[in-house]
């Protein structure tokens, strides 16, 4: 039986189809082998267009028009139309559609039924999906988000959307936590990174009552849920969405979740002395971003500015914080490298044959501007390269930023490097970055708060542990940029 279907597959993946179509008046010569839908013109000048069908939407017969309004559509049987996405060079991707005609409907059925037979060996792909909308986050339209930019993609596609509206804070979480599942193959949100956050909080708490599992017990191994989650950004910043896409852009975001393929993200534990706090998949910052986070909040109906306007006052006021952070790390782990789609750092920590490393606990004290446990790099539209441009989406490690406390010019340079694309915190004297798989931080003296994903953590004195690829995500990481980097003033 198995062996017949990946004979099948091969059948598929080898079989070749030439035929000369019609589009538009042109007449294009299309070819379908190894995966990869070719099309060019037939006279020159040559327009080729390759498209591999991992990028196709659906195949299709197009629809003729009904002769009365009242008359259901039949279908064309000379002409199909090809959906499929397009990448552009700003990392977003971008539905386009193509239609053929021919005289001969023999030779288009044949199209439509190896390209959709093509198409169905894709079963990692979505068929039915549990969405959130947070009507809250971000510019408060997640609901215009998904009206008009994804449900007429997740229409295209015929996927099967439930949506369901968040009426509090937690609702989410709540409800993934302790509702039935079994009907979706995915659950998503529009929404931020609190709504993110939300989501993969309520998965973990369900998957460890599932397991009868302790989760204030920061001993256990924390299982891993089977179902995917799918992220269309609709928030302030939406890092996550972000570090995963390389953009926040909706169609793009939409696009993976219909095309299902998996990446495993890591996630950071965070409890006090009793109980589990929170899970969170992008940043745990104190001190300034804690102080930012605790004061923007106030003025939500600023929208995305209240950041600004936060981040400006908690700069000038220029607190320092001191704390004694502890720190478990691999014992010569140097290695530094961006995450990029096919990650060879991420896809090492899936083999659990790799030989385990020495970890040793370390332990320093000092006064910081701010002190960071980076999941991700936190790279987003205000800051490109992130707090953390190194950090892998799934190695099993966050990266610990240390950032002293010192003048505000310095941070000024700190805020102003942050925001740019051309050089990385790292190389500032009062920036330190350490590999960690756990650490702890105790205050002293005065105390900030922690940003937690974007949401404020009151309890100070915390431990936190990473989790490797914890999480299964809709999308293929982010891509390898194609800018090249132009050089800036040596003050920031
Ligand atoms: N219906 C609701 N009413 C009030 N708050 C909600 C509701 N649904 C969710 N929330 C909460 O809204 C808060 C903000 O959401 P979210 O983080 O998605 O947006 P954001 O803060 O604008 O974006 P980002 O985190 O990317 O900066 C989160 O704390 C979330 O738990």
């Amino acid at each position: 039986m198995m062996a017949d279907f990946v004979e099948d597959l091969e059948a598929i993946k080898n079989s070749v189809l030439l035929t000369t179509f019609t589009c538009k008046k042109k007449r294009y010569k299309v070819f379908f082998h190894q995966n990869q839908i070719i099309w060019d013109k037939e006279k020159p000048p040559s327009v080729q267009v390759t498209v591999p069908i991992e990028n196709v939407i659906t195949v299709e017969h197009v629809n003729k028009t009904a002769n009365h309004r009242l008359d259901d559509p039949t279908i064309d049987p000379h002409s199909f139309i090809i959906h499929y996405a397009k990448r552009r060079s700003n990392c977003t991707w971008k539905h386009a559609t193509i239609a053929f005609s021919h005289t001969d409907p023999i030779q288009v059925a044949s199209w439509v039924k190896t390209l959709q037979n093509t198409l169905q060996t894709f079963n990692q792909r979505p068929k039915s999906i549990l969405l959130f909308l947070n009507p809250y986050g971000g510019k408060r339209n997640a609901m215009q988000i998904y009206e008009k930019l994804a449900k007429p993609l997740f229409q295209i596609a015929g996927v099967d959307v439930t949506v369901n509206v968040s009426q509090r804070k937690d609702q989410i979480r709540d409800f993934v936590t302790y509702h039935n599942l079994d009907m979706y193959d995915v659950v998503a949100c529009v929404g931020g990174d609190g709504t993110v956050s939300e989501l993969f909080n309520g998965l973990i708490i369900r998957e460890c009552q599932l397991h009868n599992l302790d989760y204030n017990d920061i001993n256990i191994d924390i299982p891993k849920p089977k179902m995917p989650i799918g992220i269309i950004p609709g928030g302030s910043t939406d890092t996550i969405a972000f570090c995963l896409h390389g953009t926040t852009d909706v169609q793009t975001a939409v696009l993976h979740i219909i095309f299902g393929g998996r990446i495993g993200l890591d996630l950071v534990s965070v409890y006090d002395e009793t109980k589990l706090l929170r899970l969170y998949a992008s940043v745990l910052s104190y001190g300034y971003l804690g102080d930012v986070a605790h004061s923007s909040d106030k003025y939500r109906w600023l929208g995305p500015k209240r950041y600004d306007y936060s981040g400006f006052k908690k700069l000038i006021y220029n607190m320092g914080y001191e704390g004694e952070i502890a720190m478990l790390s691999e014992k010569d782990d140097f290695t530094s490298s961006r995450c990029f789609e096919s990650c060879s750092e991420c896809s090492v920590c899936i083999d659990k044959t790799t030989e385990k490393k020495e970890l040793v606990w370390k332990t320093i004290k000092g006064k910081y501007f701010m002190v960071s446990g980076a999941n991700i790099s936190c790279a987003c539209d205000r800051s490109p390269n992130g707090i953390a441009p190194n950090s892998h989406l799934g190695d099993g490690n966050l990266h610990l930023v240390l950032v002293q406390h010192t003048s505000l010019l310095n941070n000024v340079r700190l805020l102003l490097r942050l925001s740019g694309r051309n050089k990385e915190i790292q190389q500032f004297p009062f920036v330190e970055t350490h590999k960690a798989k756990e650490f702890c931080f105790r205050a002293i003296n005065k105390k900030s708060k922690w940003n937690c994903d974007g949401e404020v953590q009151y309890q100070t004195d915390i431990r936190a542990k990473v989790r490797c690829q914890l999480l299964t995500i809709l999308g293929r990481g982010m891509p390898v940029p194609t800018e090249t980097v132009t050089n800036c003033c040596s003050f920031c």
